[in-house]
């Protein structure tokens, strides 16, 4: 398997979905996306870290004009498993009250973080907060959430790539991929 330039591919699995593939579901979601919100002002809300790579590349595929803001909140440390604590780490810059909100998360795994988050931003009064995934573990939930627009449904297994870490690392991969059984001390 050729990985690509950075020297990672010992580390790695399987690659589950590709840059290509990626691309191409951006591009996707986004025609939809503006359908949705023709003629309204939308307000982007990216979940830091991981959301860093879906929001810059949705954010470009989109032809809606769109205002970004970043809320940064932690529930992983530096584990596979969620610790369900979930702590704002940053808050939004601006006030949402009226406006309409679209949240951008790369991976809802539980559904512990982004539960959390509808919860805490819905109550800031926006006109509409809805959600935007590039992925989801349908497996894994532990709780139910309404999601309008999720890219791809995958197996309940650690995936890391495309703005996904494990221990921070791995985020620069282009695709989303599994780890070998080593890197975690299997
Ligand atoms: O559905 P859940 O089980 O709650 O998991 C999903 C959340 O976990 C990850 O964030 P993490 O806490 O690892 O922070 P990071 O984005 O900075 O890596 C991911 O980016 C989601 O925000
Ligand atoms: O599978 C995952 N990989 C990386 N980070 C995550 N955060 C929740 N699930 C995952
Ligand atoms: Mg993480």
């Amino acid at each position: 398997m050729r990985v690509d330039a950075k020297d990672m591919g010992a580390d790695l699995k399987q690659v589950l979905i590709t840059k290509e593939e990626i691309d191409a579901k951006l591009v996707e979601l986004a025609a939809k996306i503006d359908a949705e919100y023709a003629g309204k002002d939308l307000l982007i809300v990216g979940v830091l870290k991981g959301a860093v790579m879906v929001m810059a590349d949705l954010a470009r595929a989109l032809s809606t004009p769109v205002t970004m803001d970043w809320m940064a909140v932690s529930s992983y440390g530096a584990g596979t498993q969620s610790s369900g604590v979930v702590r704002i780490l940053k808050d939004l810059d601006t006030d949402i009250k009226g406006k309409h909100v679209l949240i951008v998360e790369d991976i809802i795994d539980s559904g512990l973080t982004l539960s959390w988050l509808i919860n805490n931003l819905g109550s800031r009064e926006p006109a509409s907060l809805k959600v935007c995934t590039l992925l989801r573990k349908p497996d894994a939930a532990k709780v139910a959430i309404d999601v309008e627009w999720v890219g791809f449904d995958i197996p309940n297994e650690f995936v890391v790539g495309y703005g996904l870490d494990y221990a921070e690392k791995y985020r620069n991969l282009p695709f989303v991929g599994t780890l070998a059984p080593h890197v975690y001390g299997g």
